[in-house]
C-alpha cells in the first residue's frame, strides 16, 4: 500500500537534498534525479515541495520521462480542506480539444448552411434580373 502525504508533508521536502514533487496527485521523490534532469535542476527545484503537474505537462514530457517518474513514486497526495485545487489534468485538456473539434464541426455545418442560403439568394436575384430584362 502506498503512503499518503498531505501538502504540508510534501512542502517539507523542498531542498535539493530532499526534493518531493506532486504530479497528478502522486508524490515523487526526485532527489536522486535532480542532477540528471535533462531540463536542468533549476526547474525542478522551483517546484520542489509543490504541485508540479502543470509545469511537467506544459513541457510535453516523453513516455520515457513518465517511466522515470514511476520509479520515483513514493506515495499519493491526500488533499485536505483549504489545499490548492488540483492542477489541470491532461484528461481535461483532451476533453477540451475534442470539444473544440466538435465546435469546428458545428462551424463547418454553419458555413455550408450559410453558403447554401447565399447561393439560393444569388440564384433568386439572377432570376429577377432576367425577368426585368
Ligand atoms: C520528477 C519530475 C520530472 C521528470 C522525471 C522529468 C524528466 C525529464 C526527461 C526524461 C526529459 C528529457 C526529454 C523527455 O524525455 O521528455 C526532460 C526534459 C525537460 N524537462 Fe523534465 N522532468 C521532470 C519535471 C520537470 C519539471 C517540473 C519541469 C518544469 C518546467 C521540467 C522541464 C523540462 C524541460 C524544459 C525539458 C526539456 C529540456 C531540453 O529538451 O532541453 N521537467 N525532463
Amino acid at each position: 500500500m502506498s503512503k499518503e502525504f498531505t501538502y504540508a508533508d510534501v512542502a517539507s521536502h523542498a531542498s535539493k537534498k530532499d526534493l518531493y514533487v506532486v504530479i497528478h496527485d502522486k508524490v515523487y521523490d526526485s532527489t536522486a534525479f535532480v542532477d540528471e534532469h535533462p531540463g536542468g535542476e533549476e526547474v525542478l527545484l522551483d517546484v520542489g515541495g509543490q504541485d508540479a503537474t502543470e509545469a511537467f505537462e506544459d513541457v510535453g514530457h516523453s513516455d520515457e520521462a513518465r517511466e522515470i517518474l514511476a520509479d520515483l513514486l513514493v506515495g499519493t497526495l491526500k488533499r485536505q480542506a483549504g489545499d490548492p485545487k488540483p492542477k489541470i489534468a491532461p484528461v481535461a485538456s483532451t476533453t477540451s480539444s475534442s470539444s473544440s473539434s466538435t465546435g469546428l464541426g458545428v462551424g463547418l455545418y454553419a458555413v455550408v448552411l450559410i453558403g447554401g442560403a447565399a447561393a439560393y439568394f444569388a440564384y433568386q436575384y439572377m432570376q429577377s434580373q432576367e425577368a426585368q430584362a
